[in-house]
C-alpha cells in the first residue's frame, strides 16, 4: 500500500491540538504538582532503557490528543506498510526496509535472505581479516582500515565505530569523507600501503568527493605497488557493481548494498563493513540484535507506550504547535560524540521537506533542526541559551547506569550533572530564591533590585530523559533504531516522503557544472552576478 495522503492540518486531532496549546496549563511544575503519578504515567520501561518523557510541557489531555493524531494519521497502517516492504519511497519507486538487515526471525522474505547472505559474506572476509588469513599485498596481516564514503556512507559507520571504541580489536580504523584535501593528505603522509585496507564505500558509486578520494588514494597505493595488487587492499561496498569493478576492484571484493536501503539508514549492511572490521562480527551483529529489539517494540507496542512514536510526537507537539524550531540531543558520554551529526544527516535529509506526498506546497512547518553536543561540554557552551535564551528547545538527555570504566568518582560527577541539568531546567529559579541568594551576600537593597532580573531563571523548559543500564553494542543498536523509527513516524504525520532527499542532488549537479567553470574561460552569463565575480575572483 501507499502511506495514507492526510493533510495533518485536517484532522480533528490537529485542531484540538492547536486550542490546547492556548487553553491548557503548560507549567511542567504544576503538571508535577496536580499528578503524583506523573512520573509512572509519563515514563516506559523497556528492557535496559528508561524513557522519562514528564518533564514535558505535555497534560494529559495534550497527550490524548497527540495519540489520537498518530491515530487519524493511519500510523499503525504506515508502519505495517513499512515493515512489508510496500513502496513507501514513492519517488524513487522503492521499498524502505533497513529493518531487514536486522531481522534475524525465520522470515522467509526475499529481502531478509538477500541481506543475511550479504552479512555471511561479510563474515568470511571479517573472520579472514581477523585471523590473518587475509593477507595484503605484501603479504602481511591488516593493521589500519580507512572508510571512504561520505553522508550515509560515512556518518552512520564512523558514528558507531566511535560508540563503540571500547569494543574495538586491534585494527585502527581511518574515516574519509570530505572532498577537501587535507585530511586525506595528512593521512596518507602516516599510512602504511602494506598493511592497510580501503573500504570504498558508495551505494551509487558516482559521489564526486568519495570518488576523488578514492581516486587519490588509488594514485598513492600505486606509487608503492602495481595494479594487480588492488585487489589484497581494496574492497567497495556498493550497488553500483559495473562501476566499481570499472575503478579496478575484484568482483569478489564487492560487497552488495541494496536499492532499498537509504543510505543514511545503511550502517547495518554491508556498509557498515568498517563497523565490523574494527569491533568484530560478533559486537556487529549484537548492534543489529539491539535494534531488532527496537524494531519489534515499534511495530508491537500500543502508541501510549511506544518510545519511538511517544518521541516523535513529543517533537511535534513542539515544532508545529509550540513554535519550537529546533531540537538538543545531549549524550551524557563522549563515546556519543558523532550521534548528532549522524542524527542531522539521519533527521533533516529526510524530513528537510516543504512539499507533501500529493506534490502541493506544506505550510505548517517539517524537519527540525537537530543539534547537540555530549555533556558536560555542552553545558559550558551552548546551555546558557536554553536556560535563559528566548528560543524554546527542547533537549533529550541520553545517559548510563554504569559506566565502562572503573572510575564510579567520574561516573557519578558526571551523572550529577545530567541529573541536575534536566532538574535546572524544569525548575529554573525564581525571584525570592535569588533574592534569598542575594541577601545571604550581604548586597544592598539598591544592588539586589540591580541583579535580580538577570540571575531569575524562568525554567519550564522540556527535557526527555533516556537513562540506558549501559553503553553496549546492542544497547547503541537500540538507540539508532528509535531515532529512525522516530523520524520515520515525524514523516508519516508530516505528510511527507522521508525516504528521498531531491534537495541534495541539485547540489551535486551543480557542483560538477561549476568545476567545469572554474578552468572554463567561457564563463560570462553562465551564472548569477554574485557567483561570475566570485568564480573571476578565485581564479585570479
Ligand atoms: O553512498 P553514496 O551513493 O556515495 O551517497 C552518499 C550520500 O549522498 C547522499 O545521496 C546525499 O548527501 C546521501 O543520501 C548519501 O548518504
Amino acid at each position: 500500500m501507499n502511506l495514507p495522503k492526510h493533510n495533518p492540518q485536517n484532522l480533528k486531532a490537529w485542531s484540538e491540538l492547536q486550542n490546547l496549546a492556548k487553553t491548557e496549563n503548560l507549567n511542567i511544575q504544576d503538571l508535577f504538582k496536580n499528578d503524583s503519578n506523573r512520573f509512572e504515567k509519563y515514563s516506559v520501561n523497556f528492557n535496559d532503557f528508561l524513557f522519562d518523557y514528564s518533564k514535558h510541557r505535555i497534560s494529559d489531555k495534550i497527550k490524548f490528543s497527540l495519540l489520537e493524531l498518530a491515530n487519524q494519521a493511519e500510523l499503525k497502517d504506515a508502519i505495517k506498510a513499512q515493515f512489508e516492504g510496500d513502496l513507501i519511497n514513492e519517488t524513487e519507486n522503492r521499498a524502505v526496509l533497513h529493518t531487514a538487515l536486522r531481522d534475524f526471525s525465520e522470515s522467509n522474505s526475499n529481502k531478509v535472505h538477500q541481506a543475511k547472505d550479504a552479512l555471511g559474506k561479510m563474515q568470511n572476509f571479517v573472520t579472514k581479516v581477523h585471523s590473518g588469513e587475509w593477507k595484503t599485498y605484501a603479504d602481511q596481516q591488516i593493521t589500519d582500515v580507512v572508510n571512504i564514503g561520505i553522508g550515509g556512507s560515512d556518518l552512520g559507520p564512523q558514528m558507531v565505530v566511535d560508540a563503540l571504541d571500547y569494543y574495538k580489536k586491534d585494527i585502527k580504523c581511518h574515516f574519509i569523507s570530505n572532498v577537501d584535501g587535507d585530511p586525506i593528505h595528512s593521512l596518507l603522509k602516516n599510512l602504511n600501503p602494506e598493511t592497510t585496507l580501503f573500504v570504498i564505500v558508495s551505494k551509487s558509486f558516482t559521489t564526486q568527493e568519495t570518488l576523488t578520494n578514492a581516486n587519490t588514494i588509488r594514485e598513492w597505493f600505486l606509487t608503492h605497488t602495481s595494479e594487480e595488487n588492488i585487489k589484497h587492499n581494496f574492497v567497495a561496498v556498493s550497488t553500483n557493481l559495473d562501476a566499481v569493478e570499472k575503478f579496478g576492484i575484484a568482483s569478489d571484493n564487492i560487497f552488495p548494498m541494496f536499492d532499498w536501503v537509504g543510505g543514511r539508514f545503511s550502517l547495518w549492511s554491508t556498509a557498515g563493513l568498517s563497523i565490523a572490521l574494527t569491533v568484530g562480527m560478533t559486537y556487529f551483529k549484537e548492534l543489529l540484535r539491539g535494534a531488532e529489539a527496537m524494531d519489534l517494540h515499534f511495530k508491537e507496542t500500543d502508541f501510549d507506550k511506544n518510545i519511538p512514536v511517544l518521541s516523535a510526537l513529543i517533537s511535534i507537539w513542539y515544532n508545529n504547535f509550540l513554535g519550537s524550531e529546533s531540537e538538543a540531543i545531549i549524550p551524557y558520554t563522549n563515546y556519543l560524540q558523532k550521534l548528532t551529526p549522524y542524527l542531522q544527516q539521519a533527521s533533516m535529509e529526510s524530513n528537510g521537506k516543504s512539499v507533501d506526498r500529493n506534490g502541493d506546497k506544506i505550510n505548517y512547518q517539517t524537519g527540525n533542526i537537530v543539534w547537540g553536543e555530549p555533556g558536560t561540554n555542552a553545558q559550558h557552551a551552548f546551555f546558557q541559551l536554553i536556560h535563559q535564551g528566548t528560543k524554546l528547545i527542547p533537549a533529550d538527555f541520553i545517559g548510563f547506569k554504569k559506566s565502562l570504566h572503573q572510575d564510579q568518582t567520574h561516573h557519578d560527577i558526571l551523572m550529577a550533572n545530567y541529573f541536575a541539568q534536566t532538574e535546572a531546567l524544569l525548575k529554573g529559579k525564581d525571584k525570592a530564591e535569588v533574592e534569598g541568594g542575594l541577601k545571604n551576600q550581604s548586597l544592598s537593597e539598591n544592588e539586589i533590585e540591580k541583579l535580580l532580573p538577570f540571575k531569575v531563571f524562568e525554567g519550564n523548559k522540556p527535557t526527555t530523559s533516556l537513562l540506558i543500564d549501559q553503553l553496549t553494542p546492542k544497547s547503541v543498536g537500540k538507540l539508532i533504531a528509535m531515532y529512525e523509527h522516530k523520524i520515520f513516524v515525524q514523516g508519516v504525520i508530516w505528510n511527507i516522503f522521508s525516504f528521498d532527499q531531491w534537495g541534495v542532488q541539485l547540489g551535486k549537479e551543480l557542483a560538477n557544472k561549476v568545476l567545469e567553470d572554474i578552468t572554463s574561460e567561457d564563463i560570462k552569463n553562465k551564472h548569477d552576478q554574485s557567483t561570475e565575480a566570485l568564480l573571476r575572483a578565485y581564479r585570479n
